[in-house]
């Protein structure tokens, strides 16, 4: 295999779209080492295909080429070019010193990418933090430094700074006003939505931190970005905050012009906003940093988002119920988002939405096997093939039957139910309806944002208030299996799903297809529900299914 490598001299920038970074996810990955675009001193290229390995150096913007024959490479000059993308790292890839050197070696083993990178907090410390708040509460101000989540927090912000060979004083004033923050929580004996938004947003500020650092110490130039500061603004929705319109030309604005004057990798905080009318630090929902990426690539309107987690891509399930899980190699932004919305951890619910209107594909990567292909979320893909992509699972789902009092075709019965739903605030997830009724289950993560009791007088009101035109069954403990597919093959998934389930001698008790035509929803009890995705798993991607043009030909 031979590749050209042609950087222009004049323009001292890289083609567009050069083909390397095209084949980035085949088999034959061109890796290259050590090569900085942003730092123009000192670069070292190497080229790993067909077992050969070329070595290209660069003094004072000169390429000088160590194998001529092979390596067609011009010259090289200061990179002006635009940031081309955005690489989101979760908490598990950064969860240690060595995850963050893996990293940052990941990072720059990408040489025509000018990266964006977005980073969450270290391992688990959201968890952490989110803990030491809620001890704290209640354990009394003096017996606030001896809490062990404070410890594990400090022990684990300090060693990795220490073992990166960073000075530890870049984390020292958040580790002391986190200390100060856990006593007033004390103090207060109350642990607000606000207050818990600015506590776990230590993680994010920590974590860029470190790295920020890190780079720059091996003679990477980044800079470190608190998204809060830079334009991310959202509703003042305290731990489930949406990102507001304004946001994107802001990001924009302060990237590109920071980039421009004065060339450095941002390192931006995940997870976080700024509240726009409280002015104070929100979160948008766990697992929020994926949405952060996908903002700044709509706003940037870069090439590609890079989501880097701990598995090899979107998977045909949890790998936690089903270890065989396997990647699914293509999706598209729909189905993507159903996906993420009905249940799927691997991506944040609104994580597809900037990214659809921005036309920007997202990849599912591992960091942990970065040679993996990965998953490719794209607008459109072949769907010819496609039968079931993934199967999700949500759990502790409750779901309401409503039946009318009135008697048949009695209009403006829907719009009252929904209307109750609207006045109290509450999502609804999926809805079967028929004249008389309608069966419907309720968002659990918006319940689950609010306080237990809260949620149990919140659903005696939901009741109490359809009681007044219906007959109300409330059952809990169920779960949502979504089928996620191409629907265009329903009959043959459905008839599938329900073969499985009744050999399983397990009872559906609702059924919605949803309008994106990218989901069937099944709901049954929460106690059989690991039961059924295993034995579905098994069905759709563990055995033969007949050839499609035959079953096309069927229905
Ligand atoms: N369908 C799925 N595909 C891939 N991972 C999934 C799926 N469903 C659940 N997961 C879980 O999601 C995890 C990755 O998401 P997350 O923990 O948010 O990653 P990160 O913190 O790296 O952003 C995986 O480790 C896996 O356990
Ligand atoms: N740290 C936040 C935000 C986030 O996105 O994390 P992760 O990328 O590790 O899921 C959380 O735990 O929710």
């Amino acid at each position: 295999m031979s590749v050209s490598l042609r950087f222009s001299g004049s323009s001292h920038s890289f083609p567009k779209q050069n083909s390397l970074q095209r084949q980035w996810a085949s088999p034959a990955l061109l890796s290259f080492a050590a090569f900085r675009p942003w730092n123009s001193s000192c670069i070292s290229l190497r080229r790993c295909c067909e077992s050969r390995v070329f070595k290209v150096c660069c003094q004072g913007g000169n390429v000088d080429v160590v194998q001529r024959n092979e390596f067609e490479a011009i010259s090289f000059g200061e990179a002006e070019n635009q940031l081309t993308c955005v690489m989101k790292f979760g908490g598990s890839s950064v969860a240690s010193a060595e995850r963050m050197r893996e990293v940052a070696d990941l990072i720059l083993s990408f040489p025509n990418e000018r990266p964006v990178i977005v980073l969450s907090a270290m391992g688990k410390t959201t968890n952490k933090l989110l803990l030491a708040g809620e001890k704290a509460v209640s354990c009394g101000v003096t017996n606030v430094e001896a809490l062990e989540e404070l410890f594990f927090i400090k022990d684990l912000h300090y060693r990795t700074a220490n073992e990166l060979g960073v000075d530890r004083s870049i984390v020292d004033g958040h580790l002391e006003v986190l200390e100060q923050l856990l006593k007033g929580i004390s103090m207060m004996k109350e642990l607000t939505l606000r207050t818990k938004d600015y506590l776990v947003s230590f993680g994010e500020c920590m974590s860029t931190r470190i790295f920020a650092a890190y780079l720059n110490k091996i003679g990477v130039k980044a800079r470190q970005y608190d998204a809060f500061e830079i334009g991310f603004i959202t509703t003042d929705d305290f731990t489930n905050a949406d990102i507001l319109e304004a946001t994107f030309p802001a990001v924009a604005k302060r990237l590109n012009d920071d980039w421009f004057s004065d060339p450095a990798i941002p390192i931006v905080t995940g997870f976080l906003g700024k509240g726009w009318r409280s002015g104070a630090i929100t979160t948008l929902g766990r697992g929020g940093s994926d949405l952060t990426a996908t903002t700044i690539g709509k706003a940037l309107g870069l090439r590609e988002i890079q989501v880097w987690k701990d598995v090899d891509g979107v998977l045909t399930c949890d790998p936690n119920i089903y270890p065989q899980a396997e990647p699914v190699p293509y999706l598209t932004f729909d189905e993507a988002a159903e996906l993420a919305y009905f249940g799927a951890q691997v991506l944040h619910p609104q994580s597809m939405r900037p990214a659809r209107e921005g036309d920007i594909p997202v990849r599912v990567k591992n960091s942990y096997n970065p040679n993996a292909p990965g998953t490719l979320i794209t607008r459109n893909r072949d769907m010819s093939k496609a039968v079931l992509t993934s199967i999700v699972l949500k759990r502790n789902v409750t779901m309401l039957d409503i039946v009318s009092t009135r008697m048949l075709g009695q209009f403006g019965f829907l719009a009252k139910v929904f209307s109750i739903f609207e006045d109290l605030g509450i999502s609804v997830d999926v809805v079967a309806t028929s004249e008389v009724s309608i069966s419907l289950t309720l968002d659990p993560s918006k319940l689950w944002s609010r306080e237990l009791i809260q949620q149990a007088s919140e659903l005696d009101h939901v009741v109490e208030e359809l009681e007044k035109i219906a007959v109300v069954n409330l059952l809990q403990h169920r779960s949502i299996i979504s089928l996620i597919g191409n629907v265009q093959r329903s009959s043959l998934i459905l008839e599938k799903a329900f073969r499985v389930l009744r050999t399983s001698g397990v009872n559906v008790q609702m059924i919605s297809q949803g309008a994106s035509k990218v989901n069937i929803s099944l709901i049954v009890n929460d106690n059989e529900a690991e039961q059924c995705v295993r034995a579905l798993h098994s069905t759709f991607f563990e055995s033969q299914l007949p050839e499609l043009d035959q079953i096309d030909s069927a229905y």
